[in-house]
């Protein structure tokens, strides 16, 4: 599709699923005041999808049990994807990987934070996991998010995790043999997560690492959601041009993988 111009420079049409939503109604904002977007439809609910033809990409902050049904829709008309919505496992993005198998030339940006600090917390986090024996994940959040852990704090793990046993790390050292349920959060990859839901905050994240005599915590804070924009814009200016059909996270768009 050919972008239109505006003042000599191409125009990128965008799409928002999830418009009227706490992230949406930000992209929204985001998309207007650029200079190189323009708002094709903001869209609310699934029935409403076709008010997005025509854009060269829509981006999607909506719920983790409508997502795929979303990108199905977007990858069978020819549109790209950034897409903010958390839920997103290896399983998932293997279905994405299929679906666009059947769509060339379709690309799909999935990003678990689009926070530029967010994505270095990430990244440091991968990088200290083999040098220390423990490494448990805590995700702090307002009590509105949908789901517990959040996508940020799984896709931290799954980090971790592929980092240490690269590294060939031994097992964490964790002798209790006793606990109420729960007590001792959600495994993903072997790494323990906990999530807390607390009115005020917006989310964060602290990633606890220890070793003997050490410790090291790496914390990320979201103070509001406007700091989400700047990633969100990247995701929207490059995901034509991406080299994979299916990008997950914002490292190679920030020259950080
Ligand atoms: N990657 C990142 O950087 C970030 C990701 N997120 C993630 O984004 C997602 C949304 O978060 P948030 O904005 O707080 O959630 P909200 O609940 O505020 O917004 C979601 C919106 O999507 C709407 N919606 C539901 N189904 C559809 C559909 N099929 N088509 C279009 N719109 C639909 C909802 O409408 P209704 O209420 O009527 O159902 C709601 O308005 C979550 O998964 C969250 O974890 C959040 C922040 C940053
Ligand atoms: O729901 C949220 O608010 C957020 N969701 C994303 C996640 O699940 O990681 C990103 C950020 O943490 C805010």
């Amino acid at each position: 599709m050919r972008p239109h111009v505006r003042y000599g420079n191409p125009v990128i049409k965008v799409g928002v699923f999830g418009a009227q939503g706490r992230m949406g109604s930000e992209v929204v904002k985001a998309v207007e005041a650029a200079e190189d977007t323009e708002l094709v439809a903001g869209v609310g609910a699934a029935d409403e999808r076709d008010r997005v033809l025509g854009a060269d990409v829509v981006v999607d902050f909506t719920h983790p049990d409508v997502v795929m049904d979303n990108l199905r829709w977007l990858i069978s008309h020819g549109i790209h994807a950034v897409v903010g919505t958390s839920g997103f496992d290896e399983a998932r993005v293997a279905q994405v990987r299929e679906l666009l198998a059947e769509a060339p030339g379709v690309n799909v940006l999935i990003a678990p934070n689009f926070g530029v600090a967010a994505v270095l917390m990430m990244s440091f986090a991968e990088k200290a996991a083999p040098y220390f024996d423990s490494v448990e994940i805590i995700e702090l959040h307002h009590p509105n998010k949908a789901d517990a852990p959040s996508g940020t704090a799984y896709r931290t793990a799954e980090l971790v995790a592929a980092a240490r046993e690269r590294a060939g790390s031994a097992p964490m050292p964790d002798a209790t043999t006793s606990e109420l349920d729960g007590a001792r959060g959600a495994e993903v990859g072997g790494v323990r997560v906990h999530a807390l839901r607390i009115t005020g905050m917006i989310a964060h994240q602290e990633v606890v690492l220890g070793t003997h005599g050490e410790t090291l915590t790496i914390r990320h804070d979201s103070m509001n959601r406007e700091s989400f924009m700047p990633g969100v814009l990247l995701g929207v200016r490059r995901v034509a041009d991406l080299p994979q059909q299916v990008t997950v996270g914002l490292e190679p768009l920030l020259g950080l993988s």
